[in-house]
């Protein structure tokens, strides 16, 4: 059995429409504090450290399951962002991305019997064109709050694509998992047909 270590709608529609059939449930993991553990680690480092921890908190509970777990992270000239926690927040995150190149990382992690037995991390760049504070106004009367469980406060398949100049990276990695090589993956663990 496939479980996917987390909450995020995305993730799920992705595995979903995949035509993966697994059964989420989300981590009980205080990821703040082990960001904080990992200050100074590289954004793939740290994304992939979220990942695994998600999926071996999960993993604890469901000793005959594939574990999948998974993280994203904003990076704009080396500050990481993460979800915004108010419209506000997310207003000052977009100021600050303005002209601005975004790396958005994601990773994600199997884990099987306690063990880590698959990781990767991919990162896409979202080149940001200049916002101004009208139309970061009016996007967010249309995209709060449903954007606060984005990081990077935007959803590339709506009215979030409105930000960018170029976007160079795998969809999949910006939506919030690296799913190409997920797939690769569970076929590799015999969970899905080769
Ligand atoms: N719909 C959508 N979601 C996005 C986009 N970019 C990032 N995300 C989401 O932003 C969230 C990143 O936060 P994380 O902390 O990695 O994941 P989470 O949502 O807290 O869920 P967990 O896996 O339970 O931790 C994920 O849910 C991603 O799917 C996007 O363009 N569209």
């Amino acid at each position: 059995m496939i479980v996917l270590a987390s909450g995020s709608a995305s993730r799920r529609a992705m595995l979903k429409a995949a035509g993966v059939a697994f059964t989420a449930i989300p981590p009980a993991l205080d990821e703040r504090a082990l960001e904080a553990s990992l200050e100074g680690a590289a954004p793939p480092a740290v994304a992939l450290a979220l990942a695994e921890a998600k999926a071996q908190a999960v993993a604890a509970g469901q000793p005959d399951a594939l574990v999948l777990g998974s993280d994203s992270l904003v990076v704009v000239e080396g500050q990481r962002f993460d979800k915004p926690a108010s419209r506000q927040a997310a207003e000052a995150h977009l100021s600050h991305f303005s002209g601005r190149t975004m790396e958005l990382h994601s990773a994600a992690a199997l884990v099987r019997d306690g063990a880590v037995v698959w990781r990767h991390a991919a990162v896409a760049r979202l080149q940001v064109r200049p916002l101004t504070d009208a139309f970061i106004d009016h996007y967010l009367d249309r995209e709060w709050p449903a954007i606060g469980g984005c990081v990077g406060a935007f959803r590339i398949e709506g009215p979030g694509v409105q930000l960018f100049d170029s976007v160079d990276g795998d969809h999949f990695t910006i939506l919030g998992m690296p799913l190409l090589p997920v797939l690769g993956a569970l076929r590799d663990q015999g969970v899905l047909p080769a």
